[in-house]
């Protein structure tokens, strides 16, 4: 790495760039890396903080890393503590180990917006949905995933079973074992319907132009982030060229708008007739709605800025839900003999939920309150919802949430959750990460330690989180997949109801999930949306 280094510093690294382009792209990008590296030594670095020595004939560390990140990240925490230099991905990244990495999420100087951005002009795509301009990681977004999504997950449950149930049905319809080579492009279908339900609202969601707007932004999202943390100055001018001035996501925006725009008539028309007739009108349940009501507290422009945003959030929803989703069939597949119990403990809770519901009905009977068993028809106690896959039930289910939790803890990837410095940040050990530095998360030095995980740290151990007060949408210095702190993801409640729902249809639908090419297995465990799937999957119904 140090052979890379120059001597010279403090050129104007566009300008190097510029005159380097008749020359060949190859040069250009060789002067820009010589000059970004010396200027990462020169103002970048604090002293205190080590840089991890190549290994010999290397120029980078990611041949090293890549090779065995588990192994290469111990060693390095082993020698050099829990704070030290890399050059990964194209980029110098200090990397933060241990209970230290709280410190990252603790603070609104790192940011994980900015460094997104940094490495893959993620700014350029989001801002060009909206009018207002704003960024997904904007504190208006939170907010309206905090307030509107979030209180009324419990009533989106039955319509997100019921949309994911439908395109379950058609998709994985079979009588015995069948093989789908792909099994992604179902997932997407099932999360990106559930969430136009969610977001748009049914009438809206039937829209075939509508769901396929979602389809179309989310594979163009996975297209976008398909390079992962890899930093490249092409990749970055091409996001704020295509994005900053093309701005092709506003036809998608545009079939928004002209899906909404009868329904948000027709809704306000009904809302002036209730109100002329002194009656309360009777408020369609979506994020639409959510944000008509709150227009103005969101300092939202007009109907086409509502729909930029609804894109913006199920962008962000349906790209990372979904990728879970699919992963979730490889981890069953994976690990098989957890499908049986998984799929017991469903019975078992829908079994005690019925019995429940049924002394609440004789109860009734009794006291006089309901005349006759009839009465119950229509009502919250109808027999008909007895077994219905509701919030309470699917909250009941411990096994399958802990399985997504170490699921979770498992797949993670080793060295994520990048964060760029906006001031000097001094770490409590004393480390200064200087402004305008990017420190990545050693999430390995989490998720696999002993201290914080208990025994087997290494091992995918799905009943590991049972009884220890540890749920899938708990972020916390243990538990980093959605972050931690203030910033950390709103929208982990709506993903884990979601991939919760994902894995009781697959349980209750097939008793058997099997690799097509078992030796790919960790290949595929550690997989990425955007990556080839490296192998099919074998679904064996239980109605055989
Ligand atoms: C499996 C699914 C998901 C994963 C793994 C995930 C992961 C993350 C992570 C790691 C962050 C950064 C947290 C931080 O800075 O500390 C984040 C932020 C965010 N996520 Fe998610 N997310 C998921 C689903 C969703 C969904 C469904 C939504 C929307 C409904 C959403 C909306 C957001 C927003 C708006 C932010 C920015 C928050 C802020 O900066 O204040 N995410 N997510």
């Amino acid at each position: 790495m140090l052979g890379l280094v120059s001597t010279s510093s403090g050129a104007d690294v566009v300008g190097v760039l510029k005159a380097a382009l008749p020359i060949g792209i190859g040069l250009a990008s060789a002067v820009y890396l010589t000059l970004k590296m010396t200027r990462q030594f020169d103002h970048g670095l604090s002293k205190t903080i080590p840089t991890v020595a190549l290994r010999p004939g290397d120029k980078t560390h990611d041949a090293e890393f890549f090779e065995d990140p588990d192994l290469f990240l111990t060693t390095c925490t082993e020698r050099y503590g829990p704070v030290f230099n890399l050059y990964l991905y194209n980029q110098f990244l200090t990397i933060i180990s241990g209970p230290l990495a709280r410190e990252v999420f603790m603070t609104d100087d790192l940011n994980f917006g900015d460094a997104l951005d940094d490495t893959t002009g993620m700014h350029s795509f989001t801002t060009s949905m909206t009018k207002s301009k704003r960024t997904f990681d904007d504190p208006a977004i939170h907010e309206m995933i905090r307030d509107i999504v979030n209180p009324n997950l419990a009533l989106f449950t039955p319509r997100i079973v019921e949309c994911m149930q439908m395109i379950a049905d058609k998709e994985f319809a079979t009588g015995d074992r069948k093989l789908i080579a792909d099994p992604q492009p179902i997932f997407q279908d099932m999360v990106a319907t559930a969430m136009a339900d969610v977001f748009m609202g049914r009438k809206i969601a039937k829209n075939r132009k509508v769901l396929d707007s979602f389809i179309q932004c989310m594979s163009t999202l996975t297209n976008f982030t398909a390079l992962g943390f890899q930093k490249t100055i092409w990749r970055i001018l091409r996001a704020r060229t295509t994005y900053g001035l093309l701005s092709p996501l506003q036809q998608h925006v545009q079939v928004l708008v002209d899906a909404a725009t009868p329904v948000v008539q027709e809704r306000r028309r009904q809302e002036a007739e209730a109100s002329e007739k002194g009656l309360e009108y009777d408020r369609p349940l979506d994020i639409l709605q959510g944000l008509l009501d709150n227009f103005d507290k969101y300092g939202l422009k007009d109907l086409e800025d509502v729909c930029g945003h609804i894109l913006v959030m199920v962008l962000v929803s349906v790209h990372t839900t979904s990728d879970s989703s699919t992963y979730l069939s490889y981890y069953l597949a994976a690990y098989p003999e957890y499908i049986e119990p998984l799929f017991q403990e469903q019975l078992t809770v829908l079994n005690q939920i019925s019995q429940e519901r049924e002394e609440q009905r004789q109860e009734k009977l009794k006291s006089g309150e309901i005349a006759s068993v009839k009465d119950f028809e229509g009502t919250a106690l109808d027999r008909q919802h007895d077994r219905d896959l509701t919030s309470a039930a699917v909250k009941r289910m411990v096994k399958m949430d802990s399985f997504i939790r170490e699921f979770f803890r498992f797949r993670s990837q080793r060295v994520s959750l990048a964060h760029l410095a906006r001031k000097d940040v001094l770490l409590s050990n004393g480390i200064t990460i200087r402004k305008g530095r990017k420190v990545m998360i050693n999430v390995q030095s989490v998720h696999q330690s002993y201290d914080m995980q208990g025994e087997d740290p290494t091992e995918f151990r799905p009943w590991r989180f049972i009884g220890k007060s540890k749920a899938a949408t708990k972020a916390s210095t243990d538990f980093l997949p959605f972050g931690m702190g203030k910033h950390a993801c709103p929208g982990r409640f709506l993903a884990v109801q979601e991939l919760k729902t994902v894995g009781v249809l697959l349980v209750s639908r097939f008793s058997n999930i099997e690799m097509q090419d078992p030796s790919k297995k960790m290949k595929a465990l550690l997989a990425r949306l955007g990556t080839p799937v490296p192998t099919g999957l074998y679904f064996t119904s239980r109605r055989v």
